[in-house]
């Protein structure tokens, strides 16, 4: 039996011309917060593309507590407790905020009360409580952000894929976006796997990190270890050594 509940084994994926993932196996156990970081380009989405099952893998398998899941549909995985938030919003304008968590626990066809009390809770944990009947549409990005994070809390996932949760929210919101990471991290055992360019905000939340670059794994360990890595540093963190420069611009330091 794995001690993984999520991982990927070789997973390779092709843009035509372009290798955007190349052999990666990254292992994800329960309750750990990982942290996934790497310059622009690196494969960051990709990768997070196809453990959601949105992308299909050209090589490799993704696998759910050791079984195969490489062909199972975005939607078997999320009801099976894969669950993601995206880059860019995605949340429907003309619903409340409420509705947002109500309709992602549609399918269970649980009884209504049972989905209203849980929709309470999980916006109460988020901060959210006062925003229940606003309007998704008018909400600022931070906001917006937590709400994507509150229906994909909405019915209890086993993992979390946040693709940069932090991005666009004043401190105090990212504050409490850890707070709640870190809670169903210690509590309910789910595996968080993090995409994020505020460096100090992973490494201060994060157990473990992973880190990508040109599609590949260049380094992983505990955070300290991860900042101490002369490659990462060359390849990332903007403090190269002699002889090398960097791919991207440095990321934001707390910001
Ligand atoms: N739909 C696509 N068609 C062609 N090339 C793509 C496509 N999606 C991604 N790529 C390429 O694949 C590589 C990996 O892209 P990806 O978006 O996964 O990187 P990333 O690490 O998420 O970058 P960022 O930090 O900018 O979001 C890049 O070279 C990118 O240009």
């Amino acid at each position: 039996m794995t001690a993984y509940v999520l991982e990927t084994d070789a997973v390779g994926v092709r843009f035509g011309g372009v290798r955007a993932l190349h052999g990666v196996g990254i292992g994800l156990r329960p309750g750990e917060i990982c942290g996934l970081i790497g310059p622009n380009g690196a494969g960051k989405t990709t990768l997070f593309d196809v453990l959601s099952g949105i992308r299909r893998a050209d090589e490799g398998r993704i696998l759910l507590e050791g079984a195969d899941i490489t062909r199972r549909s975005p939607v078997w995985r999320a009801r099976h407790g894969v669950r993601r938030t995206f880059q860019r919003q995605q949340l429907f304008g003309q619903l409340t905020v409420r509705d947002h968590l109500l309709v992602a626990q549609e399918w269970r066809r649980g009884s209504g009360p049972a989905r209203r009390e849980r929709a309470a809770t999980v916006l109460r944990e988020c901060g959210l409580d006062a925003l229940a009947q606003t309007y998704a549409g008018g909400l600022p990005v931070g906001q917006g952000r937590m709400v994507e994070l509150a229906r994909a809390l909405a019915d209890p996932p086993r993992v979390l894929l946040l693709d940069e949760p932090a991005s666009g929210m004043p401190a105090g919101e990212r504050d409490r976006l850890a707070a709640v990471v870190r809670r169903l991290a210690a509590e309910q055992n789910c595996a968080v796997l993090l995409v994020e360019h505020n460096v100090t905000f992973v490494m201060e939340l994060c157990t473990r990190v992973v880190v990508l670059d040109l599609g590949e794994v260049l380094a992983e360990g505990t955070p300290a270890e991860v900042r101490a890595d002369p490659r990462v540093r060359d390849a990332y963190l903007g403090t190269p050594s002699p002889g090398r420069t960097p791919t991207a611009a440095p990321p934001a330091a707390g910001t």
